[in-house]
């Protein structure tokens, strides 16, 4: 019959499903008892997550390891392992897991840009705040996940569709910035009619079968408020981070507070809030006239616990006769300029 060392040796090698490490790393194996006579085992097991079907499956290796090994009979019951050494190795399994979906490139870093309401800037903050990125030398690609509202490629001025190569959808590039978005996968902007359980599908498919490269940035442009997406999100990028966009008034920065509660909810940090379309600056006398009110974005950022990246005032980019990029600030443009120093805050928040 097995004795209790040649059972912790048995054990040892078996992994926690949710952590990825052996019990003998975690130390798992938290009590063996054997009654001689009736070759019976019970064994008491710690792992990251209990009552899971992952959990099953645990149970029946367990099982089988121990009857393939003399044990008529095998007692098994399970319990929660400490939260130190969860935290010891979450951070590591989730830089791991999302390393995977890049296609093995475990320095891609993601930000997610949301809103409490549609129409405040929020893919026009994606894009820029990718654009500018890519302007301080940083490998940048973009999920318009804005899967009913779609906007980026016309943002951006991309008219071509992704290639395929070797069964995968390679991004379209524009300015050096890879770009994927349902508007490519949709005929005549036919609007789109799926229910959540597919629309996280999607988002899936946008890592998976999408072949980003070598990326230090991935931008994801969530839909407005605060739906399903944003927990595909979380699920698939655990480590993700958020700003989140607002117009001035009060009554869009309650709203978009929304947005902010499920970002916290879901554990995402809060890079900050940029408040778009904060006032009106006359050409001729220069004077700021403040439109949609002021303060929102700062009341946001305090109920965020976080901080005001940039304010960016209500303009459009300057019109180029050979280049069609209607929603992209130039360089030299002044809020080009302010979207420079949002994206320079970003990084060092990022990379510090
Ligand atoms: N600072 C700005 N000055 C002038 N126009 C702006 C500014 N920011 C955004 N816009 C314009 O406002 C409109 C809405 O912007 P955008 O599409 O980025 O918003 P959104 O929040 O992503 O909306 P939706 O979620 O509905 O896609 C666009 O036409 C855009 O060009």
């Amino acid at each position: 019959m097995l004795t209790k060392d040649e059972i912790e040796q048995l054990l040892n090698p078996v992994k926690d499903p949710f952590i990825h490490r052996t019990l003998e790393e975690t130390d798992g194996v938290k009590e063996i008892t054997i009654k001689e006579e009736k070759k019976h085992v019970s064994v008491k097991v710690a792992i990251a997550q209990l009552n899971t079907g992952k959990q099953m499956q645990l149970q029946q290796e367990i099982v089988g390891i121990l009857k393939k090994n003399g044990a008529t009979t095998v007692g098994l019951r399970f319990q929660q392992l400490p939260d130190d050494i969860i935290q010891k190795y979450q951070p590591a399994v989730e830089k791991e897991k999302e390393a995977s979906l890049m296609g093995g490139n475990n320095d891609t870093k993601f930000i997610a840009v949301a809103s409490g309401k549609g129409g405040v800037g929020k893919s026009t903050v994606t894009v820029n705040l990718a654009i500018s990125l890519m302007r301080l030398g940083k490998k940048v690609g973009i999920i318009d996940a804005d899967i009913y509202g779609f906007s980026i490629p016309d943002m951006m001025g991309v008219e071509e569709r992704p290639a395929v190569r070797a069964e995968k959808i390679i991004p379209v590039e524009r300015f050096g910035v890879k770009v994927i978005s349902m508007g490519f996968f949709v005929e005549d902007n036919s609007p789109i009619i799926w229910r959540g359980p597919m629309l996280g599908k999607m988002i899936n498919s946008f890592f998976k079968e999408v072949e980003w490269g070598d990326l230090d940035y991935l931008i994801l442009d969530l839909p407005p408020g605060t739906g399903d997406i944003a927990m595909d999100v979380h699920e698939l990028l655990p480590t993700c981070k958020e700003i989140i966009v607002t117009t001035p008034h009060p009554t869009a920065a309650f709203v978009a507070a929304r947005a902010g509660q499920m970002a916290l909810k879901t554990d995402h940090e809060i890079l900050g809030v940029v408040e778009n379309m904060a006032y009106y600056e006359s050409k001729n006398t220069g004077e700021k006239e403040f439109v949609f009110g002021q303060g929102g974005g700062k009341k946001l950022a305090e109920v965020l616990n976080t901080k005001v990246l940039g304010q960016l005032p209500l303009q459009q980019p300057y019109e180029e006769e050979d280049v069609f990029a209607p929603s992209i600030y130039q360089e030299d443009h002044p809020i080009g300029q302010e979207y420079h120093k949002i994206a320079a805050k970003v990084i060092a928040k990022m990379e510090d």
